[in-house]
């Protein structure tokens, strides 16, 4: 294949031979109502939440539709609808199973889901988009499944297309096909975080052209593998890679036989065994498996960036810190994938939080009147900003994902443009604070969601805690959350130390997330702009602090770090130093500053070339707002410390603005979840369900389980008497 110049002239040229591609996170013309209401059902009319559904100021269908798009809905409504008319995924399936059924019982349909092939290669090629929509759609049904897939479409095959050559391309169309079954092994029982420190150990025998995989002791055992417990046939695994010459080349990647396809047994020097019970998503099968003198054919090391000829040479055209650049990407598949996961878990408890809260009511004014719960206020900024934020964080998400398409696009083109590496590098740093950022949005969203539906959140069918559980790793898989923030700060620290070296030097990002650092000087001398409540609504209030803020933390780090290295005897220490107050914040103030700003300035290119859609514009600007001074809120200590606020105003404008954004979007709620919500079979939630008839469903889902009204087997028990203290306890002191 020729090379071509920059990955966006390819994405242009992609883009003109199928005209018909829709770039979903660019907004819909929504002026076609009859098409809207074909795609999209109505609720049954009436109703607990038809007085919500009433007062909104917007069309729920439409705003669907703004987001969305006529082929994901329409795709969406035939992922939902297949799964529902398909009684393999019938939800009463998953009672009462042991650890070996749900295992099963996951395995059963995510064969089914490679027969129904939602995501064919025509549908990708048009827009590559459909493969977060997949993945999504399944997420909502069932997290464990959803995981079992993407492990071995992405994670496996995924990352053998990424890192490998045409010599793997069979891998590739035999998991298409769904013949063998892969995942994706780098952890090990000793090391996660640090992979450098990784000790599986593939040696390279050039007398029988083999690498030869072994676990030289007991912590380089892997573990935590998805897939690998009871299901895959292979692995990609990652192994440091030694020449015959005794040189160590570092950690690289190899596909790599587990079990006999045809028997499943595991294949001979290969130990592989299922974690057991975790946390949560329990459908899964974590592995772990040891590698004794397996050989590998010499085919098998994946070798986009680095090879090893027949005779043993160790060759690669790129240069260390391009390899590394390569790997980077492959890394930054799974952690744009967890941002998009913690969005696609907080919208769902935030449709059950919010549908019950505007159903079910509590105390009054009046004795014999009482109100929805969503009047109060109180809940009201317990559950909207994160409404905010999830609205905010699952756009970002999106056009994340646009963005890491062209950087798989650019590899297949070998393009190996400045463009390419900078976007690569720019990607890099935003998915290790957007990860972050999207699973600890997720985890104390879904906490108060399950709080604000009060016990009735905390009854295991209503799904708020399987949802929650379901989010848990996340802060964890592909990168702790902590450790991954620092991967964003080096980036920044790195630019910034570029433009403090050298003050001509200008900063420019494909992404464009760090190009105000030019600036810095300027923004830095800036202080509170708003004079009112009303005018902190306005989101750039939120958004010029944001950037301040990073100016400020960027120059606070710089020296932090600087007079550490001063004091300690190694830059490790002085790094490990500034890492609480100083890079952990820097790269969350940047990450939420991103977020808002590529929500907010795709609501400012709308407002231009939207003339139909005005009305979801303006209630979506709202939740910028909203989204920005709850996320600035956080940070007030530094912006008054920093000079940026002064006196008693800043803030209480600030938290009254929270308040009034909050009161004016209560109304909205019901729909604005409406427009994001799967179906009722998918979302599987009696409280959550769009009827909102909270009671009766939860009533009927109460009293059909198997056992409700029986008594116990162990009813005789008992019945038998017993003498009250009548058995020694322990010694007595
Ligand atoms: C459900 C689940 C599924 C998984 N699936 C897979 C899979 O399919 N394939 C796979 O290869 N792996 C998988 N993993 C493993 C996962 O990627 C690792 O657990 C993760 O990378 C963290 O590594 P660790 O567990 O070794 O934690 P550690 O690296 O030991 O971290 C433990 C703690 O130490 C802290 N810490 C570590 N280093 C530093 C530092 N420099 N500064 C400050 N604090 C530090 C961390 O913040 C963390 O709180 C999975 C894990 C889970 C829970």
């Amino acid at each position: 294949m020729t090379a071509s110049p920059t990955s966006q002239g390819i994405l242009d040229s992609i883009q003109n031979v199928t005209p018909d591609m829709e770039i979903a996170y660019t907004g819909f013309d929504t002026s076609d109502e009859e098409l809207i209401d074909q795609l999209v059902p109505d609720f049954q009319p009436g109703g607990p939440l038809a007085p919500y559904r009433q007062k909104a100021s917007f069309n729920w269908k439409k705003m669907m539709f703004f987001l969305d798009g006529k082929s994901v809905i329409k795709f969406k409504n035939t992922v939902f609808e297949t799964l529902e008319q398909d009684p393999l995924f019938d939800r009463s399936q998953e009672v009462d199973k042991s650890l070996e059924e749900l295992r099963e019982l996951s395995f059963l349909r995510v064969r089914r889901l490679f027969e129904y092939n939602f995501l064919s290669d025509e549908l990708l090629f048009k827009n590559p988009l459909f493969a977060w929509i997949m993945i999504g759609c399944i997420l909502m049904y069932d997290t464990a499944l959803s995981h079992k897939y993407q492990l071995n479409v992405n994670m496996f095959a995924g990352v053998i297309q990424a890192s490998g050559t045409a010599r793997h391309q069979s891998f590739v169309e035999k998991c298409k096909n769904f013949e063998i079954f892969g995942c994706f092994a780098l952890t090990e029982m000793g090391h996660g975080s640090n992979t450098r420190a990784i000790q599986t150990v593939a040696t390279y025998q050039p007398s029988t052209q083999e690498f030869i995989l072994n676990t030289p002791q007991l912590e380089a055992t892997k573990m935590w593998v998805g897939n690998l417990g009871k299901h895959a046939s292979h692995a990609v695994v990652y192994a440091q890679l030694h020449t015959p010459d005794g040189v160590n080349h570092g950690l690289h990647t190899f596909v790599v036989p587990i079990r006999d396809v045809h028997t499943m047994k595991a294949l001979p020097g290969v130990l592989v065994g299922d974690m057991g019970h975790k946390i949560s998503i329990n459908g899964l099968d974590n592995g772990f498996v040891s590698f004794n003198n397996v050989r590998i054919p010499r085919e098998n090391l994946l070798n986009k960036s680095a090879d090893v000829t027949v005779d043993g040479q160790y060759v690669s055209p790129y240069k260390k810190s391009k390899r590394f650049s390569i790997s980077l990407a492959v890394l930054s598949n799974g952690r744009v994938a967890i941002t998009g996961f913690g969005a696609t878990l907080l919208k769902m408890g935030l449709t059950i939080a919010i549908r019950y809260s505007a159903a079910r009511r509590q105390f009054g004014p009046k004795e014999d009147e009482e109100i929805p719960i969503l009047e109060y206020p109180l809940q009201q900024w317990r559950l909207l900003p994160y409404l905010a934020a999830n609205y905010c964080l699952e756009h970002f998400s999106k056009s994340l994902f646009s963005e890491l398409v062209k950087v798989h696009v650019g590899h297949m083109f070998g393009d190996q443009s400045d463009y390419m590496w900078g976007l690569i590098r720019e990607i890099h740093a935003l998915s290790s604070a957007s990860k972050p950022l999207g699973s600890w949005l997720a985890r104390d969203g879904l906490q108060e969601c399950r709080e604000a539906c009060g016990g009735n959140g905390y009854l295991a069918v209503n799904r708020l805690g399987e949802l929650r559980g379901s989010n848990d790793p996340n802060c964890t898989y592909e990168g702790d959350n902590n450790v991954l923030l620092r991967q964003t700060s080096n980036y920044l620290l790195s630019l910034f130390d570029e433009k403090l070296k050298n003050p001509a030097t200008i900063i420019s990002s494909p992404i464009k997330s760090v190009d105000f650092i030019n600036d810095y000087e300027q923004i830095l001398q800036t202080r509170f702009e708003a004079r009112s409540i009303e005018d902190c609504k306005n989101p750039l209030i939120s958004l010029h602090a944001y950037q301040w803020l990073v100016c400020k933390l960027l120059v606070e780090c710089n020296d932090k770090i600087r007079m550490e290295s001063e004091h300690q005897s190694c830059m490790f220490d002085a790094i490990n130093n500034s890492q609480v107050y100083h890079c952990r914040s820097l790269s969350l103030a940047y990450i939420e500053l991103t977020v808002m700003k590529v929500f907010y300035e795709f609501l400012m290119r709308q407002q231009q070339e939207s003339p139909n859609s005005q009305e979801l514009i303006h209630v979506l600007t709202k939740l910028v707002s909203l989204y920005g001074l709850w996320s600035i809120d956080k940070h007030m200590a530094a912006l008054y410390q920093g000079g940026y606020c002064s006196g008693e105003l800043p803030v209480k404008w600030i938290h009254c603005a929270i308040l009034e954004l909050c009161a004016e979007l209560k109304d909205e709620a019901v729909a604005l979840v409406d427009a994001v919500a799967p179906t009722d079979f998918i979302l599987n939630s009696p409280i959550g369900h769009s009827n909102g008839e909270i009671y009766k469903n939860l009533y009927s889902a109460m009293t059909q389980g198997k056992h409700v009204f029986e008594r116990p087997e162990w009813w005789k028990e008992f019945s038998s008497p017993i003498t009250v203290g009548s058995l020694p306890t322990k010694s007595k002191l």
